[in-house]
């Protein structure tokens, strides 16, 4: 078999099972042993809920309109207890599938849909799963491929049911047909509460699952530009000799929002900001911007990199952590009236490495602020022996707007055009939504579905890693609980507690005042 080409038409990606940019001799190899035709059955466990309209089905959606799924390999599956027909599911998903794509040719639209089929069952019932079975299996043979199936499993579902929805998978609905074919389970996060509930889910999923058969998702891994934060380290002789200690001051690493916890508020008051957002969503993103150079793009040494980065976070002191709860987030009637649940958190993280030893990583995430955008924000130190005096314009950063409208660009200062000698703030701006104007930027879901039927891991959070993460946050996450570290209240729609800024001053944070970048317009 030819390796697959990454060419644009939707027949040449049909066969586009690796990500040809990055193969080496090892990876051509294992793509000649490893065929990955034949059928492909998707099927999305709790297809009746939110997740599964909104995300799952518009991302499959996306990659069937690409050609990266054809009509006569794929079917998709949606099981969940709710009762509905196959049009029902249809119908409901409809809406949201257009909104992503607005200008599809409905032709497309409805050859999509006639893909989907839905069976109905409980999460812990054999009688549902092997109705399951029996409707993929049926798939299967109608395809004349049962030799070489298939079959990606995902749990758009409550971790709660994680542990038997997994056991029926095991029991009734394996594809029979190793060593050609697979079986994959997808699950969201959150992977547990704390340290020792995720192990308990690990063990148990461990028990059915081997590693390999195992992606835990964190959407924030299939976001453009996080995945562009190893090329940008790595490929750039700019960067390798800066980033260290001797050179960057702080970095920050920010998540805001600007709604509240809107029909959601009874899962977020169980999990808080903390667990939603900054133990997985931003810790990832740190592990990315501090982690040595991998020896090779291959996931495990990827993610090995990754362990050591966590392993080497100190445990978190107190006086570095400001928390904050957004006024009015208790008058939603499925969130107790005294909870302390932290809607804003802003953390420092301290890595005790010879990189790092001494730069705060300020990891600051929450929700109805007064805008909504995710950033990397990399603080240089002071010029020494500043002979233009120009200090006060601020200091060098490099920023990577990682939503909205991704953009990387450079803080610097530069003479100001014209007869005087004096300073200014200005930028080195790489927007992408200018630079980049006929590629659409693929959505974080799409990729990452597309990367678990090339059975890449890359982008998926590894059993180490998510312990290494959880020791990090568990300690604190239990005196929240018990109350012995406190939220402050903060105006919705503000900045959040103005301790949080003052924490960022004081961890060397230097705010640059009289100057913003403007995102470009075409
Ligand atoms: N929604 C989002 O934006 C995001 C969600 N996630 C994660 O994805 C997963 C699914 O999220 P989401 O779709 O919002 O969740 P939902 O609450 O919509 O649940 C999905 C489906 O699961 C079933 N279900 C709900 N509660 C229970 C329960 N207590 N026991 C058994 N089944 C239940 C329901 O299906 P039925 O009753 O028909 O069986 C429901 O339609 C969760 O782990 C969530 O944390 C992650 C990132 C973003
Ligand atoms: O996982 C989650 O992420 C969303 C934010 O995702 P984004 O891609 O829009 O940045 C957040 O709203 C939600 O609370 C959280 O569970």
């Amino acid at each position: 078999m030819s390796i697959s080409s990454t060419g644009s038409s939707p027949s040449s990606r049909r066969n586009s099972f690796r990500n040809d940019a990055f193969i080496d001799e090892k990876d051509v190899i294992d793509s000649i042993t490893n065929t990955e035709m034949g059928c492909l059955s998707i099927v999305v466990l709790g297809a009746s809920g939110d997740l599964a309209k909104k995300k799952t089905f518009p991302a499959l959606f996306n990659l069937f309109r690409q050609g990266f799924l054809q009509s006569n390999e794929v079917h998709i599956f949606g099981y969940a207890r709710t009762k509905l027909s196959d049009d029902d599911l249809r119908e409901r998903i409809r809406g949201y599938l257009i909104k992503g794509a607005p200008s599809e040719n409905p032709e497309i639209l409805s050859d999509f849909l006639k893909l989907i089929k839905y069976v109905s069952g409980g999460y812990d019932s054999a009688e549902g799963f092997l109705s399951l079975n029996k409707a993929i299996s049926e798939h299967e043979l109608a395809k004349n491929s049962y030799g070489s199936s298939r079959r990606l499993f995902y749990l758009a579902l409550p971790p709660s049911v994680y542990p038997s929805v997994c056991k029926m998978i095991k029991s009734y609905c394996m594809n029979q047909a190793v060593p050609t074919g697979w079986t994959r389970i997808v699950v969201e996060k959150p992977f547990g509460k704390d340290l020792a509930s995720a192990e308990e889910l690990s063990a148990q999923l461990g028990e059915l699952f081997d590693e390999p058969q195992l992606y835990r998702i964190d959407h924030y891994l299939g976001k453009e530009l996080v995945q562009n934060l190893l090329v940008l380290r790595f490929a750039n002789r700019f960067f390798l000799p800066l980033w260290n200690r001797d050179n960057i001051d702080n970095i920050q690493i920010v998540f805001r929002e600007d709604f509240g916890t809107e029909g959601r508020g009874g899962y977020f008051d169980e999990y808080g900001i903390i667990r939603d957002i900054i133990q997985n969503h931003l810790l990832q993103v740190l592990c990315l911007v501090a982690m040595e150079k991998p020896v090779s793009l291959r996931p495990e040494h990827i993610r090995d990199e990754k362990v050591k980065v966590l392993q080497s976070v100190l445990p978190i002191n107190y006086d570095e952590v400001v928390l904050g709860q957004y006024e009015g987030y208790t008058d939603d009637p499925t969130v107790s009236k005294d909870s302390n649940t932290p809607t804003f958190a802003t953390i420092i993280l301290r890595i005790h490495n010879e990189r790092w030893e001494g730069v705060p990583f300020i990891m600051k995430a929450g929700k109805a602020l007064n805008s909504r955008k995710a950033e990397i924000r990399v603080q240089f130190k002071d010029v020494p022996g500043d002979i233009f005096k120009c200090k006060k314009q601020g200091r060098n950063e490099f920023v990577i707007r990682l939503q909205p409208k991704e953009a990387m660009y450079m803080k610097l200062t530069v003479k100001k055009p014209g007869l005087d000698m004096s300073t200014i703030q200005s930028e080195l701006d790489l927007s992408y939504g200018q630079r980049y104007q006929e590629v659409p930027i693929p959505e974080a879901y799409e990729r990452l579905i597309l990367d678990t039927i090339r059975g890449d891991q890359q982008h998926f959070v590894r059993r180490d890693e998510l312990r290494a993460a959880w020791e990090i946050f568990t300690p604190l996450l239990h005196d929240i609980e018990d109350g012995k570290v406190k939220s402050v209240p903060y105006k919705p729609g503000s900045r959040g507690p103005p301790e949080a800024d003052e924490l960022a001053a004081k961890a060397g944070y230097v705010q640059t005042h009289g100057y913003i970048w403007i995102p470009p317009t075409l």
